[in-house]
């Protein structure tokens, strides 16, 4: 897009500066919901750009790593703080620059201030065990070196939270970080990085580039002086980076893609279900890694829960993210718009039943931004691809099944496996789907997204690198352990 005089424009934060890159280009954001509105712009930065941020991580880290987890621990504290302070405006910033509601936006805000917290803590937490030597005359003991530099790629869906849950540990565990935050949410990071930047931590220990995947992205998995970098997207990407990482030696964590069940038993507390699968599966648009995309209903339950599910849908209000009335928001972008009506072209083309919604809203405000309608389909099958691949989209596949067996059948048959939920009352059936069932977040009575942010999150199969984040699984990736002998 062209950028309008009068837009604010963000810079790269490296080495304790702001800096325009030496590109002079700029990208600009506007509103998904309404792209009249543009929120701001950002570097379009260089591999030299780049360059100089990984030099500057790379001289800090040695006085970073030295401090006390007690000293990186106030920086923590301060940002959070600041963050805490801004929180209104920041959380407007991502409403109108991805399309997350207002309240939604606000919450997630209010979690990179916990999660910010919660990590300070962790530098007066233990790091190590002392471990009997076969020695009687030695001590034997574990402790933990920080990575180095960590190089931070994040998606646009959770603008605050999702770099907030990487660089915090990174940082608390004695590493400095470049962060690439997605380029569709960048002036939302950039304002997170203004929290950092303003707490004063020191120069070099935190710096953001903006650009493009391709270029900066790509720059920091290829650098030799990267030591880790920690990924949030899509699997495409996240397969090509571990490639790029582990061909240089160095450490990864990928954090991609979820086909995500909720499967609704013949005992279940129904409204609880329906309520469950409509935030699950529509809130935030579809737009999370862990949203519902396929229920997977018993049969003699079916007609009530999807009777039940439909008239809700119904009423469900897409509009503007910054309207208190507005339920749903838009697609974040004209391209992810356009994913998600090829999916429902592709679920129509392949025999599936559309129940409500199937369309582009349009007329009024609507034809200003990329808004689609709640959409849910039945008679879906698992070879279809509504039934199999990440729409990323309000697109909930409804799948009627005979038995418990069956449905964990049907709810295993994908290739990821990061949340899954079981809407039952029968203990047995539980115990069942929580042993049986292949993903890295089980629940139970719940929706299938939304994490603590001090428990472990990842996914297994084709969801994760098989690692953890968050809680202080963190400490797994962002540091290496040392096994000390003294005699
Ligand atoms: N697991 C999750 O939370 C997310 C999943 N997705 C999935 O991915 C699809 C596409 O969304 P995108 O934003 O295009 O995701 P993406 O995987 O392309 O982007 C994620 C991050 O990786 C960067 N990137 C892109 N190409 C790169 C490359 N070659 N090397 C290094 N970094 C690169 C991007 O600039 C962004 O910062 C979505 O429709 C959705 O299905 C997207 C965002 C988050
Ligand atoms: O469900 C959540 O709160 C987190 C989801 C997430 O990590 C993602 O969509 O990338």
């Amino acid at each position: 897009m062209t950028v309008k005089a009068n837009t604010q424009i963000f810079l790269n934060y490296v080495d304790g500066e702001w800096c325009e890159s030496i590109s002079k280009e700029v990208i600009g954001n506007e509103s998904p919901s309404n792209t009249e509105d543009v929120v701001g712009s950002v570097q379009k930065s260089t591999r030299k750009d780049l360059e100089e941020a990984i030099a500057a991580a790379k001289s800090a880290k040695k006085k970073w790593g030295n401090l006390t987890g007690n000293e990186r621990a106030d920086y923590l504290y301060k940002a959070a703080d600041i963050l805490e302070s801004r929180l209104e405006e920041i959380a407007t910033c991502m409403a109108r620059e991805m399309g997350k509601t207002l309240a939604e936006s606000k919450g997630e805000t209010a979690r990179g201030v916990a999660i910010l917290r919660y990590y300070a803590g962790e530098g007066l937490r233990k790091v190590g065990d002392v471990i009997p030597s076969t020695d009687s005359e030695a001590l034997m003991f574990t402790t933990r070196a920080p990575l180095g530099v960590v190089g931070v790629i994040t998606p646009w869906n959770f603008p605050v939270a999702i770099p907030i849950w990487k660089s915090a540990p990174a940082l608390i565990y004695g590493n400095t970080v470049v962060i690439k935050p997605a380029t569709e949410a960048a002036v939302t990071g950039a304002k997170v990085i203004e929290c950092f930047a303003d707490a004063g931590f020191p120069s070099g220990v935190i710096n953001m580039v903006t650009g493009q995947g391709s270029v900066i992205g790509q720059g920091l998995a290829d650098h030799p002086d990267v030591n880790g970098i920690t990924f949030t997207g899509s699997n495409k990407v996240g397969r090509q980076i571990g490639q790029s990482v582990l061909a240089r030696g160095g450490k990864y964590q990928l954090e991609m893609g979820g086909k995500n069940p909720v499967i609704v038993a013949s005992d279940a507390d129904i409204d609880l279900a329906v309520n469950a699968t409509i935030s699950g599966g529509l809130r935030s648009t579809g737009q999370k890694c862990t949203a519902t995309s396929r229920v997977i209903v018993q049969s003699d339950v079916y007609e009530s829960f999807k009777d039940k599910l439909i008239e809700k849908v119904r009423e469900i209000k897409v509009g503007n993210s910054l309207l208190d009335e507005t339920w749903m928001g838009p697609s974040s972008s004209e391209g992810q718009l356009d994913t998600v009506l090829s999916y429902i072209r592709k679920g129509i083309n392949e025999g599936a039943e559309l129940l409500i919604g199937g369309e582009r809203l349009t007329g009024g405000d609507y034809d200003n931004g990329y808004y689609v309608q709640p959409t849910v389909f039945e008679g879906v099958t698992n070879e279809m691809a509504i039934a199999q691949e990440e729409i990323f989209g309000p697109v909930l596949a409804l799948m009627k099944v005979n038995s418990l067996e069956e449905g964990l059948q049907l709810a295993n048959d994908v290739e990821y496996g990061l949340s899954a939920s079981i809407f039952t009352t029968n203990i047995k059936k539980m115990l069942t789907f929580i042993n049986d069932m292949e993903a890295g977040l089980v629940r139970v009575n719940a929706e299938s997204a939304g994490v603590e942010l001090q428990a472990p999150f990842g996914g297994m199969k084709q969801s994760s690198s098989h690692s953890r984040e968050q809680g202080q699984a963190a400490i797994e990736f962002f540091t290496a352990i040392k096994t000390v002998f003294v005699k």
